[in-house]
């Protein structure tokens, strides 16, 4: 496969949303490229991240490897723009989505990028609540140092899952504190003052059956 290059937009104000399954960030960053690598001739651009997450940092990962869950998975989802005209309209193809997940390890090392996220979920509690991130966000430094990965052709996660998405999972993990992980979970899947939190998100890997996974080790 040709490298995988990325390009993105640093970008303030940024809306977040506790869409009631957890936190989102629209992102629609007309500037953004992310080419090469599985995508072939075609350029996708960034349109939202999110993330899944666990009941404990024993799991919450959407992908494990060799069968190990990691405590969470950023999705940063991009679409094709190259050959749809919008992100509704991409979702439909099977190669409409792509997908960047990165596993997240729990350290002792706050994640500064990820902070900038927790400092703004206490204004989100409640389902259909948003809010605007003051602070600068840099989607390149959700990415990890090691940059190899692995890709196949799979699906959205959640219904309507639309097979749809060229998933590029990072096999480095970024590092996040419990205490992150503590925060995404007194999110409330609720609009109003009954609380359940939404302690876990992460949907179960399926078979790979018969799709083919190939690697890059950048
Ligand atoms: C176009 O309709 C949808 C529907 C659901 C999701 C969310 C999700 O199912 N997909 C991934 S990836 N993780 C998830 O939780 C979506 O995200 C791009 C797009
Ligand atoms: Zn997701």
């Amino acid at each position: 496969m040709k490298k995988l290059t990325f390009a993105y937009e640093s970008q303030s104000d940024l809306r977040i949303l506790n869409t009631g399954h957890g936190w989102k960030v629209e992102a629609p960053q007309s500037g953004s490229r992310l080419e090469g690598g599985p995508l072939g001739e075609d350029i996708y651009q960034l349109e939202q991240f999110h993330c899944h997450w666990g009941e404990t940092s024993a799991e919450g990962s959407e992908h494990t490897v060799d069968g190990r869950a990691y405590a969470g998975e950023l999705h940063l989802v991009h679409w094709n723009t190259t050959k749809y005209q919008s992100f509704a309209e991409a979702a439909q193809h099977p190669d409409g989505l792509a997908v960047l997940g990165v596993f997240f390890d729990v350290g002792n090392e706050s994640n500064d990028e990820i902070e900038k996220i927790v400092s703004t979920l206490s204004e989100i509690k409640f389902k259909g609540q948003f809010t605007d991130i003051p602070d600068v966000i840099d989607p390149t430094t959700f990415l990890p140092s090691g940059l190899g990965y692995w890709t196949y052709l799979g699906s959205l996660t959640t219904p309507p899952c639309n097979e749809c998405v060229i998933w590029i999972v990072y096999k480095e993990p970024i590092t996040v504190t419990e205490e992150q992980l503590v925060q995404f979970r007194c999110l409330s899947a609720c609009s109003g003052e009954a609380e359940e939190f939404i302690v876990k998100n992460y949907r179960p890997p399926q078979p790979l059956g018969n799709r083919a996974l190939r690697e890059c080790n950048a």
